[in-house]
């Protein structure tokens, strides 16, 4: 059964210089007990994506456009009222900051309580507690620490009262945005172990948001790679990582730190993505693509199919094992419109200096 299904969804930000696209023609769905990553890089729109689907965008933020549909009902289509019925209690999320989402006037077994008690108010007392105590024993909480408050507890600790909050509930779907980022290696981990033990329990699926490609590696079954606001690429994690069709995606996997890997030799992606209020007209990730041409700077990819995977490249039925092993040397990324300008504007730089 498929649990959520978004559709050509748009999320834009109301801004002092214009709209920004957020979330921009957007496409995914997850299945009963899947694990979708999302992966990208910082402000291509992860975070908004989920905000948008669990119905707590800021203000400032709206949805242009698109559907999403948790299981067969399309929330965008209900009002503020209907749609809280569905938070926590059918979809849940673990935030970046469990400091921020943590009440601090509010011992955590009080707020754990209150969620339940608001969401399942035939619920006793007794058995809101006994929910407590078993989803700290998940969480590996010591329960006789329930009755403290949130600035009582280390950043681990809270992070794992986060998880056990929004689990409580046994929701349907759990969206985890950058669960395990505040957390040192180790804790990392075993929240992640943690999560997974619980969610094969309770049957939830689960967005998890990171940049963190070893996170998705390692409790994903699919991922969709994001980029300024777009979908770059999107399949089942081996082949993903294994054989991609989008360049971005073989930068990113190499890009990037990982948890697994201590020694590791990381390339750069020069440049930054475009601003999202006017972006460029084709491939958003022209400009810092080594395979980029005229084409990819004037006209916007549309989907290519390979061996499962959905690429956005106008080269994706080329790409060969030839070009992923060019895209694992450095040198590939320093020829790029974007390499070459930071070399240029250096280059300035130092001409000045020797003035
Ligand atoms: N409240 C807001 N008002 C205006 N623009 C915003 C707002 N929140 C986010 N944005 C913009 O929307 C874009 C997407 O941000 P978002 O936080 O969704 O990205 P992200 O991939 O989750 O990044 P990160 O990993 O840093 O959280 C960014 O360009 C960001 O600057």
């Amino acid at each position: 059964m498929t649990v959520l299904n978004v559709s050509d969804l748009e999320v834009y930000y109301e801004t002092e210089t214009g709209p920004a696209q957020a979330v921009d023609g957007v496409s995914f769905s997850i299945e009963e007990g899947e694990n979708l990553g999302i992966v990208g890089e910082s402000g291509c729109g992860k975070t908004t994506l989920a905000k948008a689907i669990i119905g707590i965008l800021p203000d400032a933020g709206y949805i242009n456009n698109g559907s999403i549909e948790f299981k067969g009902e399309d929330l965008t289509e209900l009002s503020e009222k209907q749609r809280r019925r569905y938070k926590w209690e059918e979809i849940s999320m673990i935030a970046q900051s469990a400091m921020n989402a943590l009440d601090p006037v509010y011992t955590i077994r009080e707020q754990i309580v209150e969620a339940i008690e608001t969401h399942r108010p035939g619920t006793g007392r007794v058995e809101a507690n006994e929910i407590v105590q078993e989803m700290f024993e998940l969480v590996g909480l010591d329960q006789k620490r329930a009755d403290e408050y949130p600035h009582q507890f280390s950043g681990g600790m809270r992070q794992r009262a986060m998880i056990a909050m929004a689990l409580a509930l046994e929701p349907s779907l759990v969206l985890a945005d950058e669960p395990t980022t505040a957390l040192d290696v180790i804790m990392q981990d075993q929240i992640l172990k943690r999560i997974g033990q619980i969610q094969k329990e309770i049957n939830s699926s689960m967005m998890v948001i990171t940049h963190d490609v070893s996170v998705v590696a390692e409790t994903c079954d699919r991922v969709v790679v994001m980029y300024a606001g777009q979908i770059a690429e999107e399949g089942p994690v081996e082949e993903i990582f294994g054989k991609p069709y989008h360049p971005y995606t073989m930068g990113l996997k190499r890009a990037f730190p990982n948890i697994r890997e201590s020694d590791q030799n990381l390339l750069s992606i020069s440049g930054y993505p475009p601003e999202l209020i006017d972006p460029p007209s084709g491939c958003r990730f022209a400009e810092r693509c080594p395979l980029a041409t005229e084409k990819c700077r004037e006209i916007e990819p549309e989907a290519h199919y390979n061996n499962g995977l959905r690429s956005y490249c106008h080269y994706a039925d080329a790409i060969d094992d030839g070009f992923r092993a060019r895209a694992d040397d450095p040198a590939t990324w320093a020829d790029t419109e974007a390499a070459r300008a930071i070399r240029t504007m250096k280059e300035g730089t130092m001409m000045e200096g020797n003035d």
